[in-house]
């Protein structure tokens, strides 16, 4: 049994996270039930952060917001000090409203639209990461039209994809994201960008994947942008000020996971940096940027479900279905995500049965787990599933018309309700009624 952060069995032999009783929260708030161990994205927010202090290095972590969004957890960001990346409008408005500096934003997207645009350079955002040239189009119309500087990092495909534990480098890296540096298109965009005075190009991003448990793929891609950034002096005198080296760090949903710390990751790009900064004489330490998500946020979020229905195939199958699913947690149909459960209420009974945790949606492939060992349960029991925090809440949806659930933050001993679970009426609050004599 993995218990991540403050997660404890209780005398009473529940799950106790942030030092509350997880099953006395689901009685309270309802299932499905997002909880958040805010003591344990505290730690993780500030290993990043003492990695790159010890080595004395400038940084900026910034949070990918992706992972997980609302005011209240941008509220912890800005607590803690870290910066935020935003990819859509959205996103850019919950960090506004949670009074999120701008500054410290950084606005991300494959295809923002001039709306976005204009959003974010009005709201002051610290910099844009420009993803391609139809972005690059737009943002010399509005500079000029606003007469103002913009500040810019070009996104980069280096060739180098992590595919958990092994990176491929490819040739032309096949991605909808960023300028590929093999093909010529990061060469193009940066002279396209450094002749247009409207401009200021701090520096450049990429991103090589995501759930990496190793630091090989990022030193790879730091080697090859380095090599790189070798032929922009040359030819352009140009040497980035900033190297955004993204977020990907893994984080252990099972046994099976490895990762690594904050610090482990970080110290490790440092030192490849620092080994590169060799062939740059006179050149400052460019700033080390990095925007972590899913190690932030995804081992301090559980998920507590109420068993529903049980089904027994003889010698086939033990369905248990509990009252969310694929709605809550789109990863393991997306992605064959894989993840542990306990039974809240029972933490130290014997496990007698395997089992499989289906959803309650009109879809076979709405299995949360496949084969997880469990002791005898009934519908009066609370499952939990851990290590949600990241892409859970935050792809949920509202298929079936299932209401999104609620999330409530711990620590300490204390709680609050972060975002409330949706009710019926929200459902429809969008839909509009025909009108009388219309497609009749
Ligand atoms: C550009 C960018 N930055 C950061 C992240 C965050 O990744 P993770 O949640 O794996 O840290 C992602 C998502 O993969 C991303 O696309
Ligand atoms: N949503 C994905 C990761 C994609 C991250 C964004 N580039 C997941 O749940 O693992």
């Amino acid at each position: 049994m993995n218990l991540h952060g403050t997660s404890r069995i209780g005398d009473n032999q529940h799950l106790w996270i942030g030092g509350l009783d997880t099953v006395e929260l689901a009685k309270k708030y309802g299932t499905p039930l997002y909880l958040y161990d805010l003591s344990l994205i505290k730690n993780r927010a500030s290993g990043f952060k003492k990695a790159f202090e010890e080595n004395g290095v400038g940084y900026q972590v910034a949070y990918a917001s992706k992972a997980f969004s609302s005011i209240a957890m941008f509220q912890i960001i800005e607590q803690e000090g870290l910066s935020l990346d935003v990819v859509s409008g959205g996103e850019l408005y919950t960090a506004l409203q949670a009074g999120f500096p701008p500054e410290r934003i950084h606005f991300h997207g494959n295809n923002k639209s001039l709306a976005e645009l204009e959003f974010a350079l009005s709201a002051g955002v610290g910099c844009i990461v420009v993803d391609n040239f139809h972005e690059i189009s737009l943002l010399k119309m509005m500079s000029s039209k606003l007469n103002k500087k913009i500040d810019i990092l070009l996104r980069l495909t280096p060739g180098i994809e992590a595919h958990t534990h092994d990176y491929i480098i490819t040739g032309q890296e096949d991605s909808k994201f960023g300028f590929d540096l093999g093909n010529g298109q990061g060469d193009k965009a940066l002279q396209e960008v450094l002749a247009f005075e409207g401009f200021r190009v701090l520096g450049i991003h990429c991103h090589i994947g995501s759930q990496i448990f190793e630091t090989e793929g990022f030193t790879l891609a730091i080697e090859k942008l380095f090599g790189h950034f070798k032929k922009w002096e040359e030819n352009y005198s140009y040497f980035p000020s900033v190297v955004n080296l993204g977020g990907g760090f893994g984080i252990q949903y099972t046994s099976e996971d490895t990762p690594l710390s904050p610090e482990q990751y970080v110290s490790a790009m440092i030192e490849e940096v620092k080994k590169q900064m060799i062939h740059f004489e006179g050149q400052d330490l460019p700033e080390l940027w990095i925007e972590p998500g899913r190690s932030l946020v995804g081992d301090a979020g559980t998920t507590i479900y109420s068993i529903g229905s049980q089904k027994e195939i003889e010698g086939v199958r033990h369905y248990v279905s509990i009252d969310g699913g694929m709605t809550d947690n789109i990863r393991p149909a997306l992605y064959q995500a894989k993840y542990e459960a306990f039974v809240a209420n029972k933490m130290n009974a014997e496990l007698t049965q395997t089992v499989s945790i289906a959803g309650k949606c009109c879809e076979s492939g709405d299995m949360l787990i496949w084969d997880i060992d469990l002791p005898e349960v009934c519908d009066h029991d609370f499952l939990a599933v851990s290590c949600t925090g990241a892409y859970g809440y935050s792809m949920a949806s509202n298929y079936n018309r299932i209401q999104r659930p609620a999330v409530v933050f711990v620590e300490n001993g204390e709680e609050q309700l972060v975002v409330k679970r949706e009710t019926y009426e929200d459902l429809i609050k969008n839909d509009v009624p025909l009108k009388s004599n219309v497609f009749v």
